[in-house]
């Protein structure tokens, strides 16, 4: 199928103020699910060599209710404060848990809670470590005429994939390490484990 697109204008609260941007739905993606851009300094970003790109997986309890049990909302926040400096591209793919959806990551975390790890928990409820695929991610990115990209992220295996499927990453650009009491011993699991970049 031919993808197609739609684009609002959509401000999105960055610091204290509302910030343009453009959210592009799509119909015709590899997989049936509400994947979104969210596109800043929009009328800027075809004309730049490689934009910076963030292609993000929903966390619910992070990115809407600001969880101390993960990094997610803070790295989102991260992404829309330098997004909307010097522009860029936001993915937000609707693979909530790595893939497992909302109630499994739940569930995931109680196991946590009893002592196993991020990907223990997974394994002990029936799924695999992580079940995300980007090939979305990449039929937006190509749809969109982004094929060169910087990736914000400290997750070597989304280039890997990325990269996999076509896409140019020139560079990986980290994010901050965001710590709490909380998510310390899950981000260090995503480090040794996981092999993420992050200062844990
Ligand atoms: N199954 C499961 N999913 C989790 C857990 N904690 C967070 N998540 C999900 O993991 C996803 C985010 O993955 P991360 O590994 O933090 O980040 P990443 O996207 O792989 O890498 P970055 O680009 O560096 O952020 C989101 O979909 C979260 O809902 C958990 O304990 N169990
Ligand atoms: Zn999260």
């Amino acid at each position: 199928m031919n993808m197609t697109t739609i684009r609002s204008r959509v401000p999105l609260k960055v610091g204290q103020n509302h910030v343009p941007c453009e959210i592009v739905s799509f119909n015709g993606l590899p997989e049936d699910k509400e994947h979104v851009a969210l596109l800043f300094k929009a009328e800027t970003l075809l004309s730049s060599e490689a934009p910076l790109v963030r292609v993000h997986s929903e966390c619910l309890t992070g990115d809407a209710f600001y969880s101390s049990r993960c990094d997610c909302g803070q790295q989102l926040n991260e992404a829309f404060d330098l997004m909307a400096e010097q522009g860029g591209i936001v993915i937000y793919l609707r693979q909530e848990g790595r893939g497992i959806g909302l109630y499994n990551k739940l569930d995931a975390y109680e196991h946590q809670v009893a002592g196993l790890n991020t990907f223990e928990a997974n394994k002990i409820i029936g799924f695999d470590h992580d079940l995300r695929t980007y090939h979305s991610a990449a039929a937006i990115l190509k749809h969109l005429g982004f094929q060169k990209i910087r990736l914000l992220s400290n997750n070597k295996n989304k280039s890997k994939e990325l990269k996999k499927l076509g896409i140019d990453v020139i560079e990986e650009v980290n994010t901050q390490t965001y710590v709490t009491e909380d998510n310390i011993n899950y981000l260090k699991a995503k480090r040794s484990i996981d092999g993420h970049s992050l200062a844990v």
